[in-house]
């Protein structure tokens, strides 16, 4: 069983062009992010980093086949590269992207979300709010460079990076879309909206679970520059320049600053305990009405989701207990 589905992953891998990168080995030598030769990439099987020591700068790429989706493995992959950088008194900025042009990422991996033990969810649910407070309090520069379709989770990420540039490109639709999938997003990710596009803009995105093509996306404010898709690197790179010709460019001051004014205190102060504390019980089961069904799972999805999707939500609703019912009023100041 466990044969098949690592010949199933491995065919998969290979048939798909991007996934190549998967077989260079991290410490590779290669172009850097500024185009110099020679520099020494690495990074783990789902997470490259192109070093430019020389700007001070590293472009992160996720490459987690088939959609960049946050597994537990992914994030672990990603927090420690982080970790590794803003450890590295070299850099002092890093270009966030995708390896994989047309996916930025897709979010939550549903797949760890149903079929798997409840420590399973709590460690999960934690690797992601971690992510999430890890990007959003880093000391470093964040810029995203968005190269594909973002939603959800994936837009979460990007919004918790300093500047977003995004390829213009009709299907690179970002947004935070949990609604349709028949999932309330956590507060957390609301606060990220509210805190980007202002508290009308959000609360409409999260009731509809907007996603936007990028002039729609550039007007309401989810991003901050929309540019040709060739583009995208190199303008991600000037915006990091002006960032950081600042001598204090984000250390603490104003992101602690601002992420205070964002959430609660509690959530700062302890973040992973006092989140992944189920909040409420899972007494009501939320049961799918066809709408929801006929939204969940986005397609593509493994059929064992749809047959799970009950479970899954209700497991959803614990873990984000302090979501409310979408039919009620979901954003609160
Ligand atoms: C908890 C509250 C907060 C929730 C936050 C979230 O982020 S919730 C998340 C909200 N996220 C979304 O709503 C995004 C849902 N995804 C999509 O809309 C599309 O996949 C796409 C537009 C990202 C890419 O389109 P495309 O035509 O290029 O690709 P494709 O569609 O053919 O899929 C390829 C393969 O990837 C698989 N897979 C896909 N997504 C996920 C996932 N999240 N996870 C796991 N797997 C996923 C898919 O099953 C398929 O597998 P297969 O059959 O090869 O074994």
């Amino acid at each position: 069983m466990a044969l098949a589905v690592g010949m199933r992953v491995l065919t998969r891998a290979l048939h798909r062009p991007w996934a190549r990168g998967l077989r260079v080995a991290p410490g590779r030598t290669g172009p850097a992010a500024g185009g110099g030769d020679g520099v020494r990439c690495f990074g783990s099987p789902r997470v490259l980093v192109e070093p430019d020591p020389a700007a001070g700068v590293a472009v992160v790429k996720m490459r987690n086949p088939p959609v960049n989706s946050f597994s537990l493995e992914f994030l672990t992959e990603l927090l420690i590269s982080l970790e590794k950088l803003e450890n590295d008194k070299t850099f002092r900025g890093i270009i966030l992207t995708s390896d994989h042009p047309g996916i930025f990422s897709a979010g939550l991996d549903l797949t760890e979300m149903c079929g798997r033990k409840p420590e399973h969810y709590m460690e999960y649910w934690k690797a992601v709010q971690e992510m999430w407070l890890r990007f959003y309090l880093s000391n470093l520069v964040v810029i995203a460079a968005i190269n594909g379709v973002s939603p959800a989770g994936g837009c979460l990420l990007s919004l918790t990076c300093d500047y977003r540039v995004l390829a213009n490109n009709p299907k690179y639709t970002i947004g935070l879309n949990e609604t349709r999938l028949g999932i309330v997003a956590p507060f957390w990710f609301k606060d990220m909206m509210v805190n980007t596009v202002g508290y009308r803009t959000a609360e409409r995105a999260l009731q509809l679970g907007l996603l936007f093509p990028p002039a729609e996306a550039l007007r309401v404010g989810v991003v901050d520059q929309v540019v040709p898709e060739d583009q995208v690197q190199s303008t991600a790179r000037s915006v990091m320049a002006q960032w950081l010709a600042i001598p204090v460019c984000r250390p603490g001051v104003q992101n602690q600053g601002l992420g205070r004014a964002v959430l609660s205190p509690e959530a700062l102060g302890e973040a992973p305990s006092c989140l992944i504390q189920p909040l409420a019980a899972p007494d009501d089961p939320w049961p799918l009405d066809a709408s929801r069904q006929s939204a969940f799972p986005p397609r593509g999805l493994p059929a064992c989701l749809c047959l799970q999707a009950p479970l899954f939500l209700s497991l959803v609703r614990t873990l984000v207990g302090f979501g409310v019912h979408p039919k009620s009023k979901r954003i609160s100041s």
